[in-house]
This record gives structure tokens, C-alpha cells and sequence, in this order.
């Protein structure tokens, strides 16, 4: 294919730029210890400065790859597929998500909401920035908010946060991971004062699992 059908085939959502597949343990939040195959999808312009894959944010390092391959190779590993970047929402998850459940396996999604939601998912972990917010529906249709906390500043943000959520979402506070030692109590001792929050903990970092 030349450059420009494959990129046409991006901007649909049909190739996406992948920068790995591997089958783990989800580590984080709700499904936390539970067996996932993971995609991450590269491209991201968020900017987070503690983010833990900057590798993830120039899509053109990620080669475009076709979206039935990715399905195919998923549905061999795992009845649970976890959608992640990078900035999954860059793309239009439509096409992939259309693949996945074809096949029958369940679709969750890693988001900061920072762009418009697309794909079917059956479950959608939101985690808002605060230099791109999330807009629009996805407050209504996330499953479960997770605040990375920096410091007691992110405390106010999630709470924010939390009143733009549907009554249903399960919300979250996780502790950014190089200053874990220093947040940690902030958060055991808002969540014990503030029990409509849960600890969220990167618990594959803990157990040396990708
Ligand atoms: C790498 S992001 C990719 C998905 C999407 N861009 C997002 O931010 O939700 C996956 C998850 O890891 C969280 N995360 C990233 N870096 C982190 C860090 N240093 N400490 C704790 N959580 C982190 C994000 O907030 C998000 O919930
Ligand atoms: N084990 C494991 N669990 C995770 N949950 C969310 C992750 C992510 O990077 O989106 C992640 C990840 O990178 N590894
Ligand atoms: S939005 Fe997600 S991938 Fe993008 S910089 Fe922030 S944590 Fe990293
Ligand atoms: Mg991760």
C-alpha cells in the first residue's frame, strides 16, 4: 500500500498505529488481578508529565497495522481485550472495537476522555487530565473515574470530577507512581475520611509484570 491508502485506512480507524500487544493482569482499578490482553494504540497530545509511557506519544514511531490482524491475534490470548495508548480516543475506535466484538470478547477501554468517544465498549476506565479535559458523554457512560494523584491539589480535581460522573461510576484515587511514597497517606487518609473514593494501585508495577 502507498502512504496515502494507509493513511486514509488510519484516519478511519481500519489501521491503527500499534506500539504493543501483550496478555497480563489487569493491574489498576475495578478489574484489578484479573487476566487481559492488552493493545496499545500510539498517539497522544495530552502531555501528561509523569506519564509512564512517553514512548507511546509520536504516533509515527508505531507502525500502522490492520485492525482484523490485531482482533485475530487478541481473540487467541483472552476473553477480555484492554484498549489503551498512547491516547486510544485519537482514533476512531469504531472499526476495532466492531472486530473485537465480532468475536465475542469484551472491550474495555484505558481513556482520558480528551477526545471524542468512539467504539463499543463494555466497560470504560476514564481518567481525566486536567490540561485536556474529557467532554460530552463520556461522563454519562463511564464505568469507573480514575484521579492520578500528583499532589492535594489533584484531591480538589477529582472531586470536580466526580460531580460531572453518572451515579453509577465507581471512583478512584491512584497514586502517581514516582511519588507514591509521599501520596500514598494523603489518599488512605482522604479515602477513609471520604469513603465514596476507593485506592486504585498500580499493582502490576508491584508484582514486575508488564
Ligand atoms: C498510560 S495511560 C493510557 C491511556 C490514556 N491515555 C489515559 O491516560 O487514560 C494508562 C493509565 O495509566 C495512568 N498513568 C499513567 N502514568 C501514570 C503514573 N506515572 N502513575 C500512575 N498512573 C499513571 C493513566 O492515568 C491511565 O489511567
Ligand atoms: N498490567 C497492566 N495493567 C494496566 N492497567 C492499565 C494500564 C495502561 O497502561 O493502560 C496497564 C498496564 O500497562 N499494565
Ligand atoms: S493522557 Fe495518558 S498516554 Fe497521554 S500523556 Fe497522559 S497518561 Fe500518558
Ligand atoms: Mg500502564
Amino acid at each position: 500500500m502507498v502512504n496515502e491508502d494507509v493513511l486514509a485506512l488510519v484516519n478511519k480507524g481500519e489501521m491503527l498505529p500499534l506500539m504493543e500487544e501483550f496478555y497480563t493482569i489487569q493491574g489498576e482499578g475495578f478489574h484489578k488481578g484479573t487476566a487481559a490482553y492488552f493493545i496499545r494504540v500510539g498517539g497522544c497530545d495530552v502531555g501528561c508529565h509523569w506519564c509512564d509511557v512517553k514512548e507511546s506519544w509520536n504516533a509515527e514511531t508505531h507502525p500502522p497495522t490492520k485492525i482484523d490482524g490485531i482482533a485475530e491475534k487478541a481473540a487467541k490470548y483472552s476473553d477480555t481485550i484492554v484498549v489503551t495508548g498512547g491516547e486510544p480516543l485519537t482514533w476512531d475506535m469504531g472499526p476495532i472495537t466492531k472486530a473485537l466484538k465480532a468475536k465475542n470478547l469484551q472491550t474495555h477501554i484505558e481513556t482520558s476522555g480528551a477526545y471524542k468517544l468512539s467504539g463499543e465498549w463494555d466497560w470504560i476506565c476514564l481518567s481525566p487530565k486536567k490540561n485536556k479535559l474529557p467532554f460530552g458523554e463520556i461522563y454519562d457512560k463511564a464505568h469507573e473515574l480514575k484521579v492520578i494523584v500528583y499532589n492535594k491539589h489533584d484531591l480538589i480535581f477529582a472531586e470536580e470530577q466526580a460531580t460531572l460522573t453518572n451515579k453509577d461510576c465507581i471512583l478512584y484515587l491512584q497514586p502517581e507512581w514516582s511519588v507514591k511514597d509521599k501520596v500514598v497517606p494523603l489518599i488512605v487518609d482522604y479515602v477513609m475520611q471520604n469513603p465514596k473514593w476507593k485506592v486504585s494501585l498500580q499493582t502490576h508495577k508491584y508484582l514486575n509484570i508488564p
